[in-house]
């Protein structure tokens, strides 16, 4: 069947309508950065697709009309966009992202790990009770800053709590950058007090520890039947329900919500720039210290120990600051560092086969 995917490329008219909200595709979170990526002949020809799902062998991806499996092939996480190569889906090329969280990989790999691409807002998730814990969260925050999403921290069970208020001030006091919300995820709060960031086409996923209320915010907002009406296929029937997986859900408002299980280990790799966002108060004093690669521990000329020592500054905070910032160059040297040995390595493999040929 070939459909008219004319109404998702990018408009030059001022004047020309938008596209419906729920459109299909755009139903799917299909945005101009995307439709600018691809000609009409490509989105007949491929149709774009997205990825819900990543199992052991393959991916899940949705789009107009389609819901398919797709085999290993595409490098590709949940939330990317690919176009479909009907001949060969494995071969389907990912378009380019416009955003993605990373981390390193947890264990002993030293390697990258994609959490999610294409979001729009992370609601950065923690109850009021001893989950809240304020280094967790300005680690998410880099990451997202990082990534180029936009954070927002909820704060869950505010029902159950004596003193929430003391736990929102101190999440108000992180980062003007970011905004707090505090709810009852059981109630109906979530879908009016998240509605600004859950508009149609838009992309939005709860991140944080085990039992913040991550699944429970899903369900609030895809009002309880639209996630447990999804179609479950034959091929995986067993695990579907599970919320051990990251899986994106389209709720019928027009928002993608990506539930994620968890996170416990959230090393940070390749974040500098997320970082000197979250922190870019001490950031910005940094640059005034005399030395250019000065660590802010025992230099002369330091700014920012003299503003230590003018009192001006919480070192509980700094101290947080240059843990991340020591793990971030530690993780983004060892990582590049393998990255090239596996590339040297390769070259001596094939200057090797290369020689046994001649
Ligand atoms: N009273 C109250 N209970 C909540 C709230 N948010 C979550 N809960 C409860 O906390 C428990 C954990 O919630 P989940 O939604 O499963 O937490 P999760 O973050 O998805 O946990 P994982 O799937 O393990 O990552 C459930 O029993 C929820 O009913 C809240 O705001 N108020
Ligand atoms: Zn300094």
């Amino acid at each position: 069947m070939t459909r008219d995917y004319s109404k998702f490329l990018p408009t030059t008219s001022e004047h020309a309508p938008p596209a419906s909200p729920l459109a299909p595709l755009v139903a799917l979170g299909w945005q101009p950065f995307f439709a600018q990526q691809v000609s009409i002949e490509q989105l007949q020809e491929t149709p774009p697709l997205r990825v819900t799902e990543v199992h052991r062998n393959g991916l899940q991806a949705r789009g107009d009309g389609i819901d398919m499996h797709i085999p290993h092939g595409p490098e590709a996480t949940v939330g990317d966009w690919l176009l479909l190569n009907r001949e060969l889906p494995s071969a389907s090329e990912v378009l380019e992202r416009k955003s993605v969280i990373k981390r390193r990989a947890p264990g002993k790999t030293l390697g990258v790990q994609l959490i999610a691409a294409n979001l729009d807002t992370a609601f950065i998730v923690s109850s009021c009770n001893d989950d809240f814990n304020v280094a967790r969260l300005e680690r998410f925050i880099a990451l997202s800053f990082e990534a180029d999403v936009t954070p927002v921290i909820i704060l869950t069970k505010v029902d159950t709590s004596d003193n929430a208020e003391h736990y929102i001030e101190q999440a108000e006091a992180i980062s003007p950058l970011v905004p707090v919300v505090a709810l009852n995820a059981k109630s109906d709060e979530p879908h009016s007090k998240l509605a600004d960031w859950c508009k149609p086409g838009q992309t939005v996923a709860f991140l944080g520890s085990s039992g913040v209320g991550k699944s429970t915010l899903t369900n609030s907002l895809a009002g309880d039947t639209s996630i447990a009406t999804q179609d479950v296929r034959e091929d995986d029937a067993r695990g579907r329900h599970t919320t051990t997986r990251r899986q994106l859900y389209f709720l019928s408002t027009g928002c993608a919500v990506l539930d994620t299980p968890g996170m416990r280990e959230l090393q940070l790799t390749d974040a500098a720039s997320g970082l000197a966002e979250m922190f870019f108060d001490l950031d910005e004093l940094g640059t005034r210290c005399k030395f250019n690669d000065c660590k802010h521990t025992v230099e002369p000329g330091c700014a920012i120990l003299a503003a230590v020592e003018r009192g001006e500054i919480d070192t509980a905070r700094l101290a947080r600051w240059q843990k991340l910032v020591l793990e971030d160059e530690h993780n983004s040297a060892t990582i590049a560092e393998r990255r090239s040995k596996d590339k040297a390595f390769g070259k001596a493999v094939r200057n090797a086969q290369s020689k046994k040929k001649k």
